[in-house]
């Protein structure tokens, strides 16, 4: 599988990388940096954060060949490696952007300091229902997934409570190139790593939305039982009256979350 090339964001104020903890975002399917914009404004003075974009969505180059979550996996390994050469972060992801988390803890585990997978699952849906997906946007584009994806994304009065903000997200779908978009919708009919959740031994913590259709509680569950079984430090959280984007629709409760693992695992790194 090829390794797509991808682009980042620094959301954190501009200063030298290194003097504070680097906390690297992934984005879900079809939003870009964006979604991590709330939380990284709180987090920001203490953390540097790192946020990067999909095959052609925002601003990363778009893919000529599919790839897998794994190679997306190592692409953010690369990533890291050309701002802040073998440094160890700390990991945050959204639904996709989780999988690369999970596959991250998997894979390239001595390079993180904590994982934070929000929305996500260690298997997402079908694969026939995202191979179905990927071929109707690659003959339709992304505007076909406008209002589903809405209607997934947020939690029913989001849109109306934050309209600039919903429909910042929503243009980052509609402007993604529709065949980066299926390449991920492949990716993702391929990922399921429940087998593999065992080996992930950075603490992480799991969030899940109480009203996300897409990556339930459940799911949540399955990801923090997986790596708990097999002696991991794991926790799942649902937070109340949120969807599928927990960094955009509560900021404050994940920008919490997310600076009460992280401080956790570097103390206990410390202590080390
Ligand atoms: O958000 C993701 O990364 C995968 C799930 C998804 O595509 C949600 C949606 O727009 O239907």
């Amino acid at each position: 599988m090829a390794k797509p090339a991808l682009k980042a964001a620094l959301l954190s104020p501009q200063r030298p990388l290194g003097d504070h903890p680097l906390i690297v975002a992934g984005p879900s399917l079809g939003t870009s940096t964006i979604l991590w914009n709330r939380v990284a404004s709180l987090l920001g003075g203490d953390y540097d954060v790192v946020a990067w974009d999909l095959p052609g969505h925002g601003v990363s180059p778009a893919a000529s060949e599919g790839f897998d979550v794994a190679a997306l996996a190592d692409a953010v390994v690369d990533l890291v490696d050309s701002i802040a050469p073998g440094e160890n972060f700390h990991y945050a992801g959204v639904s996709l952007g989780g999988a690369v988390g999970l596959q991250l803890g998997i894979k390239h585990g001595e390079r993180l300091k904590s994982l934070s997978v929000q929305n996500s699952g260690a298997k997402i849906g079908t694969p026939e229902g995202w191979l179905e997906r990927a071929e109707t946007v690659r003959t339709q584009g992304t505007p076909v997934m406008i209002q589903g994806s809405a209607q997934r994304w947020f939690a029913p009065g989001f849109m109306d409570r934050e309209p600039e903000f919903s429909s910042r997200l929503l243009h980052a779908l509609r402007d993604a190139d529709r065949f980066s978009y299926a390449f991920c919708c492949e990716a993702l009919a391929a990922f399921d790593v429940r087998e593999e959740l065992g080996s992930i031994t950075v603490p992480t913590q799991v969030i899940a939305g109480s009203l996300d259709g897409v990556a339930t509680p459940a799911m949540a569950e399955e990801v923090a039982g997986g790596i708990t079984a097999a002696g991991g430090t794991a926790t799942a959280v649902t937070v109340e009256g949120i969807s599928h984007l927990a960094p955009a629709e509560a900021p404050a409760h994940v920008a919490d979350l997310m600076r009460s693992l992280a401080t956790w695992a570097e103390s206990r790194r410390a202590a080390k």
